[in-house]
């Protein structure tokens, strides 16, 4: 049961019912009971000691370029981060607050002639997401640049973290459970002209737009690579490229991409998906794990 809701919203300001598709890049799930949409770490901390006093669970919602919210909505608070902005430059490191895209981050980079992050040019979404997912592209991941995280901790503590051995794996991170990403510094290469990296960037977004991938609203990859398998390949070889449920469509540029049309539900995308693993199960015996997140009940 939620009390006091009237005090804490001197310090934050928390939105109920809130439609989750004027957050969602496919523009669809459904309504999430609290919101908050801090701009300070006072804020951030003022807004998981809400969830934690009401007994609310908490939710954490960067750019939802990969988050698939189900139409029966989030029941508990969510944290956007679309508020945390700002970038800064010290010698070789790049530092950000976790709202800001990623593609802001590179940019900046680039400006600062930095190199290291060209090949994740294109990628959507915040820099707190791609480090919580371990975003990578052309055989570059965020854990080969990594420096260190500041991170909020369930109890309220604030954390540095630093690289280790341990702390990435294949589109994943092992951060502390529930711990809340406030800021990512990166390590970069210091280069003298950055022109080379500003024509890189570019050949990479090029790449990504001659096979389509902005063409229509998706989540980018619904599955995992089953390594050394490819799961785009995997499907295409079923023949599932087409396939379309209530508006949500096997793309035909990627078979590991699903495009939603307007008014497609979330549901009508799981249904899809789901249907999807199926077939690849019956033709190959194999069980693709998600690669997106699912949040909210089916
Ligand atoms: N290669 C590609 O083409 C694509 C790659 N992606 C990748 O997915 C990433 C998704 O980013 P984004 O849209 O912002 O994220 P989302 O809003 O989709 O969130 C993804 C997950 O990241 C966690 N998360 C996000 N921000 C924070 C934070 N500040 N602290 C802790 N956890 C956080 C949440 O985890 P939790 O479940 O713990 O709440 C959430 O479930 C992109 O940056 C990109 O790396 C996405 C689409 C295409
Ligand atoms: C799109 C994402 O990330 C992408 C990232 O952009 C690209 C580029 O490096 O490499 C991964 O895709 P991917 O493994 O499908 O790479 P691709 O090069 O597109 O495809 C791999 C192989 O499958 C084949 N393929 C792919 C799609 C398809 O419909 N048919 C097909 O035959 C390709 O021809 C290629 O031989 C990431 N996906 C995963 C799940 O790791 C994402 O995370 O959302």
């Amino acid at each position: 049961m939620v009390s006091n809701v009237s005090i804490l919203e001197e310090k934050i300001n928390i939105h109920t019912n809130y439609d989750i598709t004027l957050l969602s890049p496919i523009k669809c799930g459904g309504k999430v009971k609290y919101i908050t949409f801090p701009s300070t770490l006072d804020e951030v901390i003022e807004s998981i000691k809400f969830s934690k006093q009401n007994d609310l669970k908490l939710f954490i919602l960067g750019g939802l370029t990969n988050t698939l919210v189900l139409d029966s909505g989030l029941d508990g608070l969510a944290i956007s981060t679309k508020n945390l902005k700002g970038i800064t430059v010290k010698d070789d490191v790049i530092s950000a607050k976790c709202g800001e895209s990623l593609s802001h981050v590179i940019q900046s980079a680039i400006n600062n002639n930095l190199s290291g992050l060209e090949q994740l040019s294109g990628i959507p979404g915040t820099i707190g997401g791609a480090l919580k997912g371990n975003a990578g592209s052309y055989n570059k991941a965020i854990s080969d640049i990594f420096y260190s995280a500041e991170i909020v901790l369930p109890d309220l503590s604030i954390k540095k973290i630093y690289n280790s051995d341990d702390l990435f794996s294949y589109r994943a991170s092992n951060l502390p459970k529930d711990s809340f990403i406030y800021s990512v510094s990166l390590r970069l290469n210091k280069v003298d002209d950055n022109k080379p990296l500003i024509k890189q960037r570019e050949e990479y977004i090029l790449k990504r737009k001659e096979v389509g991938q902005y063409d229509k609203p998706s989540l980018g990859c619904v599955f995992k690579n089953p390594t050394p398998l490819s799961a785009g390949l995997l499907i295409d070889k079923c023949g599932l490229k087409g396939l379309s449920y209530n508006g949500a469509v096997v793309s035909e540029s990627h078979a590991n991409f699903i495009t939603v049309e307007k008014n497609t539900t979330a549901n009508s995308y799981l249904t899809l998906a789901n249907k999807v693993r199926e077939e690849v199960f019956k033709r190959f015996g194999i069980t693709l794990d998600y690669e997106i997140n699912i949040m909210g009940q089916n």
